[in-house]
């Protein structure tokens, strides 16, 4: 028992755990509760105890945060890897949260992840692809750019053929997101050719490929050249 605790006018019996925490076993509701005891001084010097419920470490982030020691707790993490929780859930939480944002883009690492907006959104005009010239990944928002640009830059640094995967069901993008790719490095001219012969309507998607696409931009000192293949293949039930 602690002579401070006269003071502290909570009903119950107060015991010691360690050097500054007590449990009070309070007999009307028969639970355990947790405290800090603090010291703290009143005004005309002498001592008196008070006793403050243990917090979870989120109220603890929380309480701080309110009294400006910490920066406000983020609500959506451009980077799946800075999650301080990784689990599906919160994967689906932040890609989410972040959707809601207009923020269609999220990086796992190098990785760019895109859900479909299925509307037009500002942030592909000539500005953008400006502002993500030359920037290391990661130190402005997710985006298509800044994938193009890493890929671009690193080839003219390191000398070495890049490549870049796009992949993802029918209807979620791949298309448009090529699309944004070439028209930030290349002619966009060759897409609309590409169109006409390879896509058709389909339940899914308006403007669906039906085919698998092998894109190779060669880029010379004075410019670059285009290139492609095509890989056609048809499934059981497709004509
Ligand atoms: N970033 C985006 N912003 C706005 N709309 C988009 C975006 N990405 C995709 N869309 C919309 O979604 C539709 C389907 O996208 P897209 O054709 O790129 O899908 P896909 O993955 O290539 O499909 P498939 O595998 O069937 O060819 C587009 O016609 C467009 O309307």
């Amino acid at each position: 028992m602690l002579a401070g605790f006269k003071e502290c006018k909570q009903p119950g019996i107060f015991l010691t755990v360690s050097r500054n925490q007590c449990v009070s076993l309070t007999a009307n509701t028969c639970c355990f509760r947790l405290y800090n005891l603090t010291q703290e001084r009143n005004r005309d010097g002498s001592i008196r105890y008070v006793h403050l419920p243990m917090l979870s470490k989120e109220q603890e982030a929380q309480r701080l945060a309110a009294r400006g020691f910490l920066p406000p707790p983020q609500d959506d993490f451009a980077d799946l890897c800075n999650l301080p929780v990784l689990n599906e859930d919160s994967i689906l939480n932040n890609l989410r949260t972040r959707f809601h944002k207009k923020k269609i883009y999220t990086y796992a690492g190098s990785i760019l992840i895109a859900i479909n907006p299925f509307k037009f959104l500002p942030i592909y005009n000539p500005k953008y692809v400006k502002m993500y010239e030359n920037h290391q990944l990661g130190k402005l928002e997710p985006h298509i750019f800044a994938i193009a640009d890493v890929a671009y830059y690193a080839m003219l640094r390191k000398k070495v053929n890049q490549c870049i995967v796009i992949s993802g069901e029918s209807g979620s993008g791949k298309t448009q997101s090529t699309n944004f790719l070439i028209h930030s490095s290349a002619d966009p001219l060759f897409i609309s050719c590409l169109w006409a012969f390879g896509n058709a309507k389909t339940a899914h998607n308006n403007n669906s490929s039906r085919f698998g696409k092998f894109i190779q931009v060669n880029y010379l000192e004075s410019g670059y050249l285009l290139e492609k293949s095509r890989l056609v293949s048809r499934a059981k039930n497709e004509r």
